[in-house]
């Protein structure tokens, strides 16, 4: 399989240079250059297989012959090990037509574990294989910083840096970034918001001679294997309510739309879904955008689902990509207007393409709490915020023709404050996290300034090529 920029210009990759690579170097995002199909048959077999054996079928195609089947095989089977649920991602139904496909069964209660796990395993064996080091970096709004650093925490190759904003995630959250002992651990708490630190990363790869100085990769969903990996829990769950013999529809909580572009993935590799659903907060940059076709930027605002208290979100540009005909040219000119001036419009043709597609919702700060308490009075289920987002929108737009999954981003313990406060229970954490909440913790505040994480960088990761 071969991969392209979105912006057309960067060199065609394979997979493993995909994977270390991040961002592409004309500032684009890596897409395949086609979508493997599966046919009605394979669809149908996925239902009732072990999720490690679903999850080879769906990125071995992306993969190709770059890693061998069996080293594949190895690193997938580890990665899931992890998780606390056998199968991994469990499908949980919360009303007559709506189910709430739980994705916070790895070591960070997050969505995100299921694909850093194996984002961790591949990084290091394709670094190992040429004798290699990386210096990873990451923004977070919460979840990807604690996702990744439990993945590549230990690990010889590799150094990770992640960039969070300074008050702006929960206790827990901030926990599991600044607790962990391990040197090559590097949690910074930046003086702006998620969107300063996604901007800072983006930068640090379009800044070469010091992208090339640390040997610079990235974890967040500019990497292609990060969404890879979530594609195969669309055709789990697809396959588990009926697929391919009954359409689906999919909700997701939705801020840098990495999430919900592994649905559109997984649709586009023949898995018939009915409609994705983009629910946002009050942040709504995405919900505006699919109802007006004007993509514009506002100030982000503070709320209880802090994960997607996002305005640029990164993976909308490899929709655009995917609705404008793959034209480089034309993507450029819609993120060069973003960068100008905060704002672009999509023409009518792509955009209606996408409405085929995609819907979406927006939930405020009041119906996620009424949303919480609801469905724990309801169904005795406990929501955390973001998935009550999901499980909101769900609702107002699910005409019950078809089978609505609701993708549970987060385990309600990760936000306690507000998940007490909306149902007046206390979620508790798994035993083995309960420690951290008394560790001592370790982070560096720093201005939301790309010299100055910069210099931090290059002060502190072994992967630094002495003068160059
Ligand atoms: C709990 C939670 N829900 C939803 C999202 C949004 O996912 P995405 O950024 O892939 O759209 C995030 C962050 O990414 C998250 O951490
Ligand atoms: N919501 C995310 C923001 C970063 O998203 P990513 O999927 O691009 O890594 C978070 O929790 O950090």
């Amino acid at each position: 399989m071969k991969y392209t920029s979105t912006r057309g210009e960067a060199p065609v990759l394979e997979f493993s240079d995909v994977l270390l690579q991040g961002l592409a170097r004309d500032g684009g995002l890596y897409l395949p250059e086609t979508w493997p199909q599966f046919d009605a048959e394979t669809i149908a077999s996925f239902a009732g297989k072990p999720y490690e054996d679903v999850a080879f079928q769906a990125m071995q195609p992306f993969v190709g012959g770059d890693i061998p089947d069996d080293d594949l095989k190895s690193m997938i089977s580890e990665a899931y090990q992890s998780f606390r649920h056998p199968a991994v991602t469990p499908l949980v139904q919360t009303d007559a037509n709506t189910f709430v496909l739980e994705l916070f069964h790895g070591p960070t209660l997050a969505f995100k574990d299921v694909a850093m796990q194996l984002l961790g395993r591949m990084m290091d064996y394709v670094l190992a294989k040429r004798g290699l080091r990386a210096t990873i970096v990451g923004a977070t709004s919460g979840d990807t910083g604690g996702a990744a650093i439990d993945a590549f925490r230990g690990r010889d190759r590799t150094d990770i840096f992640i960039l969070f904003p300074d008050g702006r995630v929960s206790n827990v959250q901030r926990r599991q970034m600044t607790t962990p002992e391990d040197a090559n651990v590097h949690a910074l708490a930046l003086t702006g918001n998620f969107d300063d630190c996604q901007a800072i990363v983006k930068g640090m790869f379009n800044h070469f001679s010091f992208r090339d100085r640390v040997a610079l990769s990235g974890v967040n969903s500019i990497n292609w294997a990060r969404i890879l990996a979530q594609i195969v829990y669309y055709f789990v769950a697809g396959a588990a309510l009926g697929s391919p013999h009954r359409k689906v529809s999919f909700t997701v909580p939705t801020g840098n739309f990495g999430d919900i572009f592994a649905g559109y993935a997984a649709m586009k590799m023949g898995l018939p879904v009915e409609k994705l659903i983009v629910a946002t907060n009050v942040n709504d940059i995405l919900a505006r955008t699919l109802e007006t076709g004007r993509y514009e930027k506002r100030g982000v605002t503070p709320t209880i689902s802090p994960s997607m208290d996002i305005q640029v979100s990164s993976n909308f540009e490899r929709l655009l990509s995917e609705v404008c005909g793959k034209d480089g040219a034309v993507v450029q000119r819609m993120m060069n207007q973003l960068a100008q001036s905060g704002s672009f419009t999509i023409d009518d043709g792509p955009l209606a393409d996408m409405r085929r597609s995609f819907g979406a919702g927006r939930c405020d700060e009041a119906q996620t709490s009424s949303t919480i308490a609801r469905v724990w009075e309801d169904a005795g289920y406990l929501l955390d915020p973001h998935t009550a987002i999901g499980v909101h929108v769900a609702k107002e737009q699910n005409d019950g023709s078809v089978p609505m999954v609701v993708l549970g981003t987060a385990h309600p313990a990760k936000f306690p404050d507000a998940v007490e406060k909306a149902a007046g229970i206390h979620p508790e954490l798994p035993e083995n996290l309960k420690d951290m909440m008394s560790a001592e913790e370790r982070q560096q505040i720093l201005a939301a300034d790309q010299d100055v994480v910069e210099r931090y960088i290059e002060d502190h990761a072994r992967a630094v090529t002495a003068g160059v």
